[in-house]
């Protein structure tokens, strides 16, 4: 298992563009080797500031494929929803054709839609890039410490969630197994209410982020409020 590349930039406004860039560089390697860019996005807050610097770079084309890391189970035009901020903030002024967005139709109830999603991914290569955010808890995508992770050989894509500590209780999630197999995991983390997590998770403690990680690359993109440096 490959070591976690810990980058952690002064402040958010350093750390966007340098992953901004970074994607768009990784993308660019992905097309030439293969004609194609698979891309995972996190949700929740942390990643909107990104995803309006890749609408600024007009990044994104008909050979990249975007899939989530998970999702809430709330109405599909739901201001909650990981993919209507996703949209919002890059995909829906993007030349990535509607096709290639997949968000994850969690609005059928999270069985349901992790049935589907699993299927969906059926035949999709390894990822190219795995962005996940983290939580308070040290949860990434919609893995919970006291949940399952699906992180067991043969374990599905997708999982339905139920009782999730944050809200909304439902939800579907990307299972450990399916997000390892991706070359690159990049974690973007910012804000002094994560940097316990962040202390909790660079000590080894057993937690939902630290199962995963990229086959090429594993690296956690911080801020310095993030980074447990001084405790
Ligand atoms: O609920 C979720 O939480 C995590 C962290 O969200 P943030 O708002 O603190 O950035 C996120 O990575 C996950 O995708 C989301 O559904």
């Amino acid at each position: 298992m490959n070591a976690i590349d810990w980058r952690v930039f002064p402040d958010a406004d350093d750390l966007v563009p340098a992953l901004a860039d970074a994607l768009v560089a990784a993308a660019q390697v992905a097309v030439d080797a293969r004609g194609v860019f698979h891309l995972v996005l996190a949700g929740g807050s942390t990643p909107r500031a990104l995803y309006r610097a890749l609408a600024e770079r007009g990044a994104g084309d008909a050979r990249w494929w975007i899939w989530y890391g998970d999702e809430r189970c709330l109405p599909a035009d739901h201001a909650e929803r990981n993919s209507v901020m996703a949209e919002a903030a890059w995909l829906a002024g993007s030349r990535i054709p509607a096709d290639n967005r997949r968000p994850i139709p969690a609005e059928r109830g999270a069985s349901a839609a992790a049935t589907v999603y699993a299927e969906r991914l059926a035949g999709v290569p390894e990822f190219d890039v795995a962005l996940l955010g983290m939580g308070e808890d040290g949860h990434t995508a919609s893995l919970f410490p006291g949940h399952a992770w699906g992180d067991a050989a043969g374990s599905p894509d997708a999982l339905a969630v139920d009782g999730a500590p944050k809200p909304p209780p439902a939800r579907v999630s990307l299972s450990a197994a399916r997000l390892n197999r991706s070359a690159r995991v990049w974690f973007v983390v910012t804000g002094g209410n994560k940097r316990h997590a962040v202390r909790c998770w660079a000590s080894g403690d057993v937690l939902p982020v630290g199962t995963i990680h990229g086959r090429v690359d594993t690296a956690a993109w911080l801020d310095a409020a993030a980074w447990p440096a001084d405790d």
